[in-house]
């Protein structure tokens, strides 16, 4: 059997160790030969390749980022340029794809299998929102690397009594606001799921100094937002793949912030610090085992299919299923955040 790899969207902790795991797990187990395409469906619609041998993948464990390279292609160009996907594949006799990639990436290879496209679908991101796995590898590496961020901020907001506001990833979900607030002890934490009422803001810094509290240190998804006409906010439209642009919503918080508390307030944006460099152990056995389980299932004849963590052990659920939601974070996850506010 031949498989082909590629690694869509976002770049993320723990791909290069899905990529090795496949390899290994073709070669070794089933003597297999595994191609990778480069930079996401650009790979596919410009046929430009990789052999991957055992060799090959030597080392990639621990490595961030991916050796693939990622790149995005307008939804609209994969649209038109499926034949052409399908014609590389045949030259360089592919039976299986293996995508690796959040629900951007998963949706394509769903519509792919839907043309009759044999697929197997490897989840990624940090944002952790994809539906149908409980967990994705990149999501406890992005969270260990701003708790520990945020963790530093605390001594320098206390020696200055400021409010310092963390702005971190997290387009559509606050799964890593939710994780990295409660882990380094946020008192207030702001989530794209839940429009943040702005007077409730004022009021949580205005009572924690006035309780004689040092400082206040608050987390910020990027994707959050202030329910509608609280505050001035800029909004930044949609980018070329569909994606909203952010406009920096700590910055602009924490300037109305100031303005009616009268209290110091810094922002800082966490950025793309947190999907870079070594995936945690968590990630880099959660990624092994997703190219395991992936090179598994392509041998046993699964399509259309995506590995999955449910509880501790690995699944296949329909691409269909995962790509048909967001998994957002659920109002009882934000009950519990909550009653660590303030
Ligand atoms: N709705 C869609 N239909 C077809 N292709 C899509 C769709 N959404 C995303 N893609 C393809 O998948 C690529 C990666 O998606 P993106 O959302 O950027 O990253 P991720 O896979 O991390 O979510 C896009 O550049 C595009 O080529
Ligand atoms: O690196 P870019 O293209 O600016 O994208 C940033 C986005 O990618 C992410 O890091 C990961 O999102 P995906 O997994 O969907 O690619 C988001 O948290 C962030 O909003
Ligand atoms: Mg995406």
């Amino acid at each position: 059997m031949r498989i082909g790899v590629l690694t869509g969207g976002g770049d993320c902790p723990g791909l290069n160790a899905v990529i090795r795991s496949v390899v290994r797990t073709a070669a070794t187990q089933y003597g297999s030969e595994v191609i990778g395409f480069r930079d996401g469906w650009r790979g596919l619609l410009e046929d430009r390749s990789t052999p991957l041998d055992v060799a090959a993948v030597d080392g990639l464990l621990t490595r961030g980022g991916t050796t693939l390279g990622s790149a995005r292609v307008a939804p609209e160009k994969l649209d038109a340029g499926l034949d052409t996907m399908r014609r590389t594949l045949d030259r360089h006799g592919v039976d299986v794809l293996v995508p690796i990639g959040g629900e951007g990436t998963l949706t394509a290879a769903h519509l792919l299998s839907e043309a009759g496209v044999p697929v197997v679908g490897v989840p990624k991101t940090i944002d952790n929102d994809i539906d149908g796995t409980d967990l994705t590898f990149g999501f406890d590496t992005a969270v260990s690397i701003a708790t520990d961020l945020i963790d530093r901020l605390h001594t320098t907001a206390e020696s200055h009594q400021r409010v310092l506001l963390v702005e971190v990833m997290g387009r559509h979900a606050g799964w890593i606001a939710l994780h990295a607030g409660l882990a380094a002890g946020a008192h207030l934490t702001l989530v794209p799921e839940e429009p943040f009422d702005v007077d409730d803001v004022v009021r949580l810094v205005t009572e924690r100094f006035a309780r004689g509290d040092s400082h206040v240190i608050g987390v910020v998804a990027e994707g959050a937002h202030p329910l509608p006409g609280q505050m001035a906010f800029r909004e930044g439209g949609v980018d070329e793949f569909g994606h909203r642009r952010f406009t920096g919503v700590a910055q602009q918080l924490g300037e109305e912030l100031e303005r009616r508390t009268g209290k110091e307030v810094r922002a800082t944006v966490l950025g793309h610090v947190q999907r870079g460099g070594t995936p945690t152990s968590f990630d880099r056995v959660l990624a092994t085992r997703f190219g395991l389980h992936a090179a598994i299932a392509a041998h046993e004849g699964h399509r259309g299919q995506m590995v999955a963590l449910r509880g501790t052990d690995i699944d296949l659920v329909p691409l269909a299923r995962a790509v048909a939601r967001l998994k957002t974070v659920p109002a009882s996850r934000l009950r519990e955040l909550h009653a660590f506010t303030g």
